[in-house]
């Protein structure tokens, strides 16, 4: 018996890497009695006499796992923010920040097209940049077309880990996944919406390796929604929020309504972005006017 992790999957094929080689294998009968259907990014047991004829036998708990792209055990979200067309937002970006954060994946914030700014919006990059290296994230600037030292950087920061790149709609992902595998030779520019959709779905992920990284080569959703986040759990998802709530006067505190509360005085002065503050309002209005829905969905499974 081998240990490996799945990088590809076609019709029943599961492809498995262990120790420098590709087994193709097919998962045992009883995986879909035990409802696990295995997953890109899974870690599992295999056996094989050949590179062509093995059988999975087991699954390994996921430490994650994404709808779109359907994968499992990501250690990196790379969000694709464009600076401009369509305008940066930090709204998008803390959106994913949460989301990434809930999930239990480290996000890198990797910002496109800096070369259609002027020296002023350039500037204002580089204070969000500040803040955002201020409260333990990485932000690469991308030095577009060349991009030689940003995706260096980029690179460096997945380390050995395994990445999946998510944005808006032309935000630039298509375009970084190709300058980092020449081979995937993804459509990239003005598509349509159905096109672009269509594209998405019809496409199988692969793990493919890069340098010690191992990056997915389908781009992640454009959007995504809070449903699976519990407003208890939206303070400890702002690390800005988590270096100073020992110091609020109550434990537990939601930082919005409660007295001698830590985090207010810190938006108030600055010392956290107000940006940040409000959208952590906004997402905790939305987790709370949703969350009936969530829980008559809940019964119903
Ligand atoms: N000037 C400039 N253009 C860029 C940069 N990155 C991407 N683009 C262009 O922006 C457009 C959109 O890029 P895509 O890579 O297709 O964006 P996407 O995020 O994959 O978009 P969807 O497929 O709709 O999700 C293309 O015309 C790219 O050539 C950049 O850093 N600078
Ligand atoms: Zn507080």
């Amino acid at each position: 018996m081998q240990k490996g992790q799945v990088r590809k999957a076609i019709s029943g094929f599961y492809y498995v890497y262990a120790d420098g080689q590709t087994y193709q294998t097919r998962g045992r009968g009883n995986f879909r009695v035990k409802n696990m259907a295995p997953l890109i990014g899974d870690f599992v047991d295999f056996e094989s006499d050949n590179l062509t004829e093995g059988v999975l036998l087991d699954i390994y708990p996921r430490k994650n796992e994404l709808i779109r792209p359907t994968v499992a055990n990501v250690d990196w979200g790379v969000i694709v923010m464009s600076a401009i067309e369509p305008d940066f937002s930090s709204y998008l970006v803390d959106r994913f920040l949460v989301y990434l954060e809930a999930k239990n994946i480290r996000p890198i914030i990797y910002v496109t097209k800096i070369d259609l700014l002027d020296g002023t919006a350039k500037e204002e990059m580089l204070h969000f940049k500040t803040y955002y290296e201020s409260i333990g994230y990485t932000m690469i600037l991308s030095d577009y077309p060349e991009s030689s030292t940003s995706l260096k950087k980029l690179v460096a920061s997945i380390g050995k880990g395994m990445a999946v790149f998510m944005g808006q709609s032309g935000a630039g992902k298509s375009t970084l996944l190709n300058q980092l595998m020449p081979e995937l030779g993804l459509e990239t520019g003005e598509i349509s919406t159905s096109l672009g959709r269509g594209r998405h779905t019809t496409r199988h992920v692969e793990l493919h390796p890069v340098g010690e990284a191992l990056i997915a080569d389908t781009p992640g959703f454009s959007t995504i929604d809070l449903v699976e986040i519990e407003a208890v759990e939206l303070p400890s998802l702002f690390p800005d929020f988590v270096a100073l709530r020992d110091q609020c006067r109550f434990g537990g505190c939601m930082h919005i309504n409660e007295p001698n509360c830590r985090i207010k005085e810190a938006v108030a002065s600055g010392e956290i972005a107000p940006y940040r503050y409000e959208h952590y309002l906004q997402f905790h209005d939305e987790i709370v006017g949703r969350k009936p829905v969530y829980q008559k969905n809940k019964n119903k499974r």
